[in-house]
């Protein structure tokens, strides 16, 4: 009997999935760059504010009142006539303060005088106007440059294309970013046994891992562009992975030692380097990473060999495929989130558990059904626990993965 490959530890394993350097920066309409990482700061193209902008409803006023009316008003977009010492102008929120405006005069504050016609302040007394008292300057004024000044630095390269990056962006004046190419995937589901479709039949199972994957690794930026079902066998595998033009391949089953278990002899065929062949965690130890012989641009490609139970598969994509995605897309590193256990967490006597977890407020507990073959407790799971060898006291402080939500 062989020795089986010596395993890396689980920290080690993230560790080398991360060493990878960011792909090419592309530009992309604003319409296309979600998802993508920033491949170069994002600096203000304009003052925001853009210029002096009411904060309110209500009307623009020039010094000292009571104000005199003078003009229709001022509407968002348009452009004000300025404000002579003494008057006032109707104004709506967001429309561009008048040249000689010093402040804005709420709406339900103000009243105008149905002898005078003039405008006054009755802020200061609720039962009443009360003549003469000024609202004082730079009220209710948003003044420009507030938010920012054109060249400020807004968020660094590496950030993370949010929708509220996208709004800042546009906002800032962008039409275009500059943001990292996002890694290409073909994902290779292998096992004869697999269905696509319909109930378990005749010693078949349902394959949980092509409806699954997919979403889990494009929410980390990648972009699924193969996800062929193979049948078991060398030729198949060793074809698909030889004539793959994706930045990452990743494959599902087949990584163990039993009989129809070809990932090994078919990589070796390929002619990789081996950067990790098992993972000292549970479950989900056979996960392996591999480099690829270099595509047709000279970069490096690589492969991940998640094993076949479904819950040990995702413990292999947190493990190895989400990290190795998230920096070839450039993406900066989160910082990990920590929780503590409201109860004891149970562990592996020698290697990391990755364990499904529900929040109970701050803390978090465990779920049942957590066995590698399961997704029945993952599927109810704020996150997967980092559970250190021997395990963690109700108490004690454990990483947690996120796991994606809609
Ligand atoms: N003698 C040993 N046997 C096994 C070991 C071991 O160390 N020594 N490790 C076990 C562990 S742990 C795992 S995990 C599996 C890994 O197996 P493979 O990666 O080779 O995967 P398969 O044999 O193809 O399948 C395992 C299991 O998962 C089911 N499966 C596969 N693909 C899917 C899918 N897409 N959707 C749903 N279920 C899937 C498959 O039917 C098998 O039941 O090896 C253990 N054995
Ligand atoms: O570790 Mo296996 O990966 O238990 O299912």
């Amino acid at each position: 009997m062989t020795a089986g490959p010596l395993p890396t530890e689980w920290e080690e394993a993230r560790a080398v999935a991360r060493a990878v350097p960011a792909l090419p920066p592309v530009a992309r309409d604003l319409a296309d760059a979600l998802g993508h990482a920033l491949a170069e700061p994002l600096t203000a193209l304009t003052d925001l504010p853009p210029f002096d902008t009411s904060a309110m409803d209500g009307w623009a006023v020039a010094g000292p009142g009571p104000w005199r009316l003078d003009g229709s008003g001022v509407l968002a977009g348009g452009q004000p006539e300025p404000l002579r010492p003494g008057t006032a102008v109707p104004i709506a929120t967001g429309a561009r303060l008048p040249q000689g405006g010093d402040a804005v005069l709420r709406r339900e504050d103000g009243e105008v005088d149905a002898g005078s016609g003039l405008l006054l302040d009755r802020s200061a007394s609720p039962g009443g106007p009360a003549p003469g008292r000024d609202v004082a300057p730079g009220r209710d004024i948003r003044p420009r440059g507030q938010e920012c000044r054109a060249g400020d630095p807004l968020l660094p390269a590496g950030a993370s294309v949010t929708p509220t990056v996208l709004g800042l962006a546009a906002a800032a004046g962008y039409d275009r970013l500059t943001v990292h190419r996002r890694p290409r995937v073909d994902l290779l589901v292998l096992g004869d046994e697999l269905l696509a479709t319909g109930l378990p039949r005749d010693g078949r199972i349902r394959d949980a891992l092509g409806p699954l994957l997919p979403g889990w690794l494009s929410g980390q930026g990648a972009e699924v562009v193969g996800r062929p079902l193979l049948p078991d066998g060398f030729g198949p595998l060793y074809e698909a992975v030889r004539d793959s033009t994706a930045d990452v391949v990743v494959t599902t089953g087949s990584t163990a030692a039993g009989p129809v278990d070809f990932l090994h002899d078919a990589l070796r065929a390929v002619g990789p380097r081996l950067l990790v062949d098992s993972v000292a965690v549970r479950p989900g130890h056979p996960m392996l990473l591999a480099e690829l012989p270099p595509g047709a641009d000279g970069r490096p490609r690589h492969l991940v060999g998640l094993p076949g139970n479904p819950l040990a598969a995702v413990a292999g994509a947190v493990t190895l495929a989400v990290p190795l995605l998230r920096r070839l897309g450039g993406h900066a590193d989160a910082g990990p989130l920590d929780a503590v256990c409201a109860a004891a967490l149970p562990g592996h006597p020698r290697d990391t558990r990755l364990l499904p977890v529900r929040r109970t407020g701050r803390a978090v507990v465990p779920l049942p059904f957590d066995g590698p073959a399961m997704l029945r407790g993952l599927a109810l799971a704020d996150g997967l626990a980092v559970v250190p060898p021997g395990g963690a006291e109700a108490g004690a402080v454990v990483e947690i993965l996120d796991v994606p939500r809609p």
